[in-house]
């Protein structure tokens, strides 16, 4: 990427968040155009944020390595909210995160990948989980935490791969880690009804919520996890072998979902103007009670909230 330009002077309003296996989008259908290293009010993002243009979609798309350049953040210290705001003040209203995940249901194998519709939160309390915090309280609507309309685009785009099952809905479980589950914890989680499992699904989802844009995951699995009896436990040896076809196919998978996005349906799909206004209208603190340093933040993030008098 040495001798891109680092300003983009254009709104970039899909991003694509890449996981294990994926800290980049090189790929024949994107061309690299700019690389970006937005600072914001909760620090710097896990890497520089590439931007690239296709031949696909008139949209050029931001990517972001989730765990950095070379895997050197483990899933408690991706800063998420730097990420998510980041990503925001480029201009991005919706995010494709992609993840590497565990499955804890044989009908989804190896190589197959699901776009979840729900989550259980089984992290730890450790991670900067809002950007409501510092004098100004908000409670986001997060019942049902994927963006449906993003959902179905990504589930019909992944019809148009040859190779890849795609199962439509799924519950995913976001452990804390960074030590794979117990096979009490992962049976456990197969009783809750868990589809899949990861470690980062949370707070990204969260926080992009409350950064009003939509958002979905999919979800490459790559592992049994360890509640069947009749396969190696997971290690990241297994992960990383899938992953490499894994990636490939999301690749592949991002050109289709830009050229299903390509069209005046998909400009309104992208914007997400659904949801302008929904973590302001949580907002529970009374107007004098705001402090001075979360307006300033709040304002940085969604400009007009607190705008100076
Ligand atoms: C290397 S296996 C565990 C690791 O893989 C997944 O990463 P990501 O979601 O970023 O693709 C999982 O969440 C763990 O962080
Ligand atoms: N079994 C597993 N548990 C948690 N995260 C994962 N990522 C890939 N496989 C996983």
């Amino acid at each position: 990427m040495e001798g891109l330009p680092n300003t983009y002077s254009e709104p970039i309003p899909i991003a694509v968040i890449g996981g294990t296996g994926i800290s980049s989008l090189t790929h024949l259908s994107f061309t690299p155009v700019a690389v970006l290293n937005p600072q914001t009010p909760w620090g710097t993002p896990s890497s520089p944020i590439t931007v690239l243009e296709s031949p696909h979609s008139h949209t050029p798309i931001a990517f972001l390595s989730r765990h950095g350049l070379h895997h050197e953040l483990s899933p408690s210290e991706v800063p998420n909210t730097a990420n998510i705001a980041a990503l925001r003040s480029l201009g991005v209203r919706t995010i494709v995160a992609f993840s590497a995940v565990g499955s804890l249901d044989e009908d989804i194998a190896p190589e197959h990948f699901v776009v979840p519709d729900q989550i259980i939160d089984r992290t730890k309390g450790i991670r900067e989980s809002t950007f409501f915090s510092g004098g100004c309280v908000s409670h986001v609507g997060f019942a049902d935490p994927f963006d449906d309309l993003l959902r179905r685009v990504i589930i019909d785009a992944a019809a148009g791969l040859k190779d890849v099952t795609i199962h439509s809905k799924g519950t995913v479980i976001c452990m804390e880690g960074p030590a794979f589950s117990t096979r009490a914890e992962s049976k456990m989680y197969q009783s809750w009804g868990g589809s899949v499992i990861n470690m980062s699904v949370l707070p990204e989802a969260k926080l992009a919520r409350e950064a009003e844009m939509a958002y979905a995951m999919v979800c490459m699995s790559t592992d049994y996890d360890c509640w069947k009896e009749d396969e190696k436990p997971v290690d990241v040896s297994i992960v990383m072998a899938r992953m490499r076809k894994n990636g490939e196919n999301a690749k592949l998978l991002v050109g289709e979902i830009l050229k299903a996005l390509a069209d005046k349906d998909g400009e309104e799909i992208i914007m997400a103007k659904r949801y302008d206004g929904w973590a302001r209208m949580g907002i529970s603190t009374s107007p004098a009670g705001v402090s001075e340093a979360a307006k300033a933040k709040i304002e940085w993030l969604l400009p007009g909230t607190f705008p100076k008098p």
